[in-house]
């Protein structure tokens, strides 16, 4: 699907690193690297705004490796980007490691996955339907 961007940072625009990829890497978009220490979080720019067609959203979620290897996640993961949002899309990263982690321009931070979804129109009920778990749930079918 063709969806309008603007870039504003010298990244190149977010592409898919391989044919069946549901992610788009993000880089950051710094004037000066960036410092996280132990539990610290930030909102890192990415210098891209983008306009999703209405019934869209984008997911912005973890990259595995920098959280493996680093400890790097994302505060509201997975961030929503809304299809009426116009601002500049942002990461809010934590350094969830014991050691301090630097963020280069260029580095790519997370990722964003453009989904489908619908909105909801509520009806009204005084009862919903029975089903077999009913109100069972945080681990009532047991563990194994
Ligand atoms: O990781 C994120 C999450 C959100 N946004 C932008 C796009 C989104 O459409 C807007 C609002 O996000 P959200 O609804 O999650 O935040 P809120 O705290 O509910 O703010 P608002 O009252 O503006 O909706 O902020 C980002 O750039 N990055
Ligand atoms: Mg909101």
């Amino acid at each position: 699907m063709k969806i309008n961007i603007i870039n504003k940072s010298n990244n190149p625009l977010p592409h898919y690193e391989t044919v069946a990829s549901a992610g788009l890497d993000l880089r950051a978009n710094l004037e000066s690297p960036e410092s996280l220490k132990p539990l610290e979080r930030k909102l890192i720019s990415t210098g891209l705004f983008i306009e999703l067609p209405m019934g869209y959203e984008a997911q912005i979620r973890p990259r595995s490796g920098l959280a493996y290897k680093s400890g790097i996640s994302i505060v509201n993961s997975p961030g929503t980007i809304d299809a009426d949002y116009r601002g500049e899309i942002k990461i809010l990263l934590i350094n969830l490691s014991t050691e301090d982690f630097v963020i280069n321009h260029g580095d790519r931070i997370a990722q964003m996955v453009i989904a489908a979804h619908e909105q909801a129109e509520w009806v009204e009920v005084d009862v919903l339907s029975e089903t077999e778990r009913g109100a069972g749930g945080y681990g009532h079918t047991g563990v194994k």
